[in-house]
């Protein structure tokens, strides 16, 4: 298991299970979802992701947590109108007063019992925040299950990645604004 400790803020309230704030959000899909093509807009689903992941941020976080971003949303099969879709989230990973949480979107036809197919998977960062909109601490998630802690690990590596995408994007402008390229 990941050695928290070296992880935790001094400040950090105490740690909480992944179960503690897992939830899954269903809804059936209707025509009211679709896009010209006739299957369901991709913006339909995102909602439904951001707010599934809002309210496992919220859980988690005892409090209000506002989407800080969204990345790697990933669509693998057209949902359909009649499709019962699932969008299950939970936290895979904590910093301070951010948490990545990540998500699975299933589809199964509403009136059959077939099992359910993955549609989509999606990751989003949220930050805690005080009624002030100022981010606050948050306590460490604890992985349970073997599952929850390669989604630890995985998170890391997104989170590192992040980081220095935006680092290395940041001198970029910088260094063309230092040589007066203003665009
Ligand atoms: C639920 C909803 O629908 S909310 C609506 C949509 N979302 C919003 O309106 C949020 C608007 N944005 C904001 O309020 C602010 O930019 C915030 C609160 C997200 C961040 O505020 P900042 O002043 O930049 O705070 P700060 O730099 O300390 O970042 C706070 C944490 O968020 C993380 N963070 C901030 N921006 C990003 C980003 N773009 N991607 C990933 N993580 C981020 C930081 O790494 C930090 O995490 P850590 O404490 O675990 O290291």
């Amino acid at each position: 298991m990941t050695d928290l400790a070296s992880s935790v803020p001094e400040s950090a309230p105490p740690g909480k299970p992944t179960s503690a704030s897992r939830t899954t959000l269903s809804h059936i899909m209707t025509h009211s979802d679709t896009n010209l093509l006739g299957t369901v807009h991709g913006g339909v689903i995102m909602k439904l992701v951001d707010d599934a992941a809002g309210a496992v941020a919220g859980r988690h976080s005892e409090g209000p947590a506002v989407t800080a971003s969204m990345d790697e949303m990933v669509f693998l099969e057209p949902v359909r109108v009649g499709d019962l879709v699932h969008v299950k989230a939970q936290v895979n990973w904590t910093g301070r007063t951010s948490m990545e949480v990540g998500v699975r979107v299933l589809a199964e036809r509403w009136n059959e019992s077939t099992p359910p197919t993955q549609v989509g998977t999606a990751y989003l960062v949220f930050a805690a925040v005080s009624a002030e909109g100022k981010p606050r601490p948050v306590p460490p998630v604890v992985p349970e299950t073997e599952r929850d802690e390669r989604r630890y690990q995985e998170a890391q590596i997104r989170r590192t990645h992040r980081l220095a995408r935006r680092r290395a994007i940041k001198e970029l402008r910088d260094r063309r604004a230092a040589e007066g390229l203003n665009d």
